[in-house]
């Protein structure tokens, strides 16, 4: 999907532009992804054209900013990454050096731009502010009020107009060619109802199946396609097959198996015995999945045992909460695999954790997020973060360049909310850091 970055000076009103675009997006289409407030990244659709919005916030603000001293290049390279960059200026208040400082940077880029002539409501201010307007070199400017919504169609228009003649594709269901296989495995403890919640699916589910031997003696994987989507199931011999007295020893579901199958798929379901509750092993289990970079969903089963489960589902909340707190990302999920109910609740998180475990984020938002959080709240003493880009995918992997200074533990994991909570969801997936010194 392209992607449009927003850059200005402070004050032009980026976060108010940014927010009206996203908006936009939710009286048209309905918002699947839940925007939080302060995101710097964001998808814009108009009817069935699509593409991706980055706040670029203080970034390219201010000259003395270590970002930019530091690294020219990684700016350059993010306005080059963009497809397309929206330069915004503030035509109440006019242009002054700071504008065309930021020109010259963007026209170094050779991308190419959209002059958004932002807090055009007063005729009188933009006639007075216009020729200063054009000296900055990106010809006709669109006059808009972001506050106001004013002219916000326009823009949108002209750049789903400039994305498409660049030959980019802004509709959504491309994907479907090319498809992935998805692979997924089961993992529980004995009588969670794994081989219930596998014939369930496919039951419930249009499927075809496709038995695969696999590479270990006695056991078999199965191609299923689902809504035309193809998963392969992982190890069905323990499911397929009605357990046996051996298989069903605790030892098994902590033992050999269960881990190769983690290591051969992309997406593993921690089945859990509502009635029993989350188990060491459970633990265990979702540790293995989470330092492999794998993703993780949690299912509680057999809820049609739950007396009063409306009341009940905080209580096995709390308890995921605090026993599974390591992997708190993950997807919740109740169902009853005999009654086959939540089962399309459960596919559904499986394609979207899927989904978040190859996601990339732009460099840009990366960028944007983690200088907007530093500044809230400042790493501990003698540590520099400088920038950071995602370098990897399955699980994805971001690496930050510091000054050398360790990065603790509890940075870390407010760098990994940071991009939770305002670049992408990355749902179910585990997000690695990677730090390297830099001088
Ligand atoms: N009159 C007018 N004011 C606007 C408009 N858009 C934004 N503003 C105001 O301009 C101020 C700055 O807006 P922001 O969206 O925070 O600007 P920004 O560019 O994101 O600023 P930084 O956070 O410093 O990067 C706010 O007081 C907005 O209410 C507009 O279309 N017209
Ligand atoms: N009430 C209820 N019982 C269930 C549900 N799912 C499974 N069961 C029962 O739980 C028992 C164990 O189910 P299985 O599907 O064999 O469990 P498993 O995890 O495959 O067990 P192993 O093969 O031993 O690993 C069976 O008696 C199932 O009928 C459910 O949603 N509700």
């Amino acid at each position: 999907m392209p992607t449009v970055l927003i850059v200005g000076k402070s004050n032009v009103g980026k976060s108010t532009l940014f927010n009206k675009l996203i908006g936009y997006k939710k009286s048209i289409v309905d918002d699947k992804e839940g925007v939080t407030r302060d995101a710097v990244s964001g998808r814009v659709s108009y009817y069935s054209k699509t593409f991706n919005i980055v706040d670029t916030g203080g970034i390219f603000e201010n000259p003395e900013d270590d970002i930019i001293n530091k690294s020219k290049d990684l700016t350059l390279k993010m306005l080059n990454e963009a497809d397309l960059i929206l330069f915004v200026i503030d035509a109440k208040n006019g242009i002054t050096s700071e504008d065309y400082y930021l020109a010259d940077i963007i026209r170094k880029s050779n991308n190419d731009v959209i002059l958004v002539s932002n807090k055009s409501e007063s005729e009188r201010r933009v006639q007075n502010n216009l020729p200063d307007i054009y000296k900055l070199g990106f010809g006709d400017p669109i006059f808009i009020s972001a506050e106001q919504g004013k002219n916000i169609d326009t823009l949108i228009e002209k750049i789903v107009n400039v994305l498409e003649s660049k030959g980019l594709s802004l509709e959504e269901n491309l994907k479907e060619e090319n498809q992935p296989i998805i692979r997924v495995s089961f993992i529980g403890r004995p009588n969670a109802g794994k081989s219930t919640l596998f014939n369930s699916i496919l039951n419930k589910e249009r499927v075809l199946v496709t038995p695969i031997p696999g590479t270990t003696r006695d056991s078999v994987d199965e191609l299923v396609t689902i809504n035309g989507k193809k998963y392969l199931f992982v190890d069905t011999a323990g499911l397929r097959r009605k357990s046996k007295v051996d298989y069903k020893s605790l030892d098994m579901y902590s033992n050999v198996r269960s881990i190769k199958s983690i290591e051969n798929s992309d997406v593993v379901v921690i089945l859990i015995d509502a009635i029993e509750g989350i188990t060491h092993q459970d633990q265990r289990i979702a540790g293995i999945a989470e330092n492999r970079g794998k993703a993780t969903i949690v299912a509680f089963n057999k809820i049609d045992l739950i007396k009063n489960f409306r009341y009940k589902k905080e209580e096995f909340i709390d308890q995921f909460n605090e026993k599974l707190y390591f992997i708190n990302y993950s997807p919740l999920i109740f169902i009853s695999a005999i009654n086959k109910k939540g089962i399309d609740n459960l596919i559904n998180a499986i394609d979207e954790a899927y989904k978040s475990l190859h996601y990339r984020v732009q460099t840009s938002a990366v960028n944007s997020a983690i200088q907007r959080m530093m500044a809230f709240t400042p790493p501990p003493k003698g540590l520099k973060i400088l920038y950071g880009t995602q370098v990897d995918i399955r699980p994805p992997t971001f690496l930050f360049f510091t000054n050398g200074k360790k990065v603790p533990e509890f940075y870390q994991n407010h760098i990994r909310k940071t991009i939770r909570e305002n670049i992408y969801p990355f749902v179910g997936v585990p997000i690695f850091l990677k730090f390297k010194s830099r001088h």
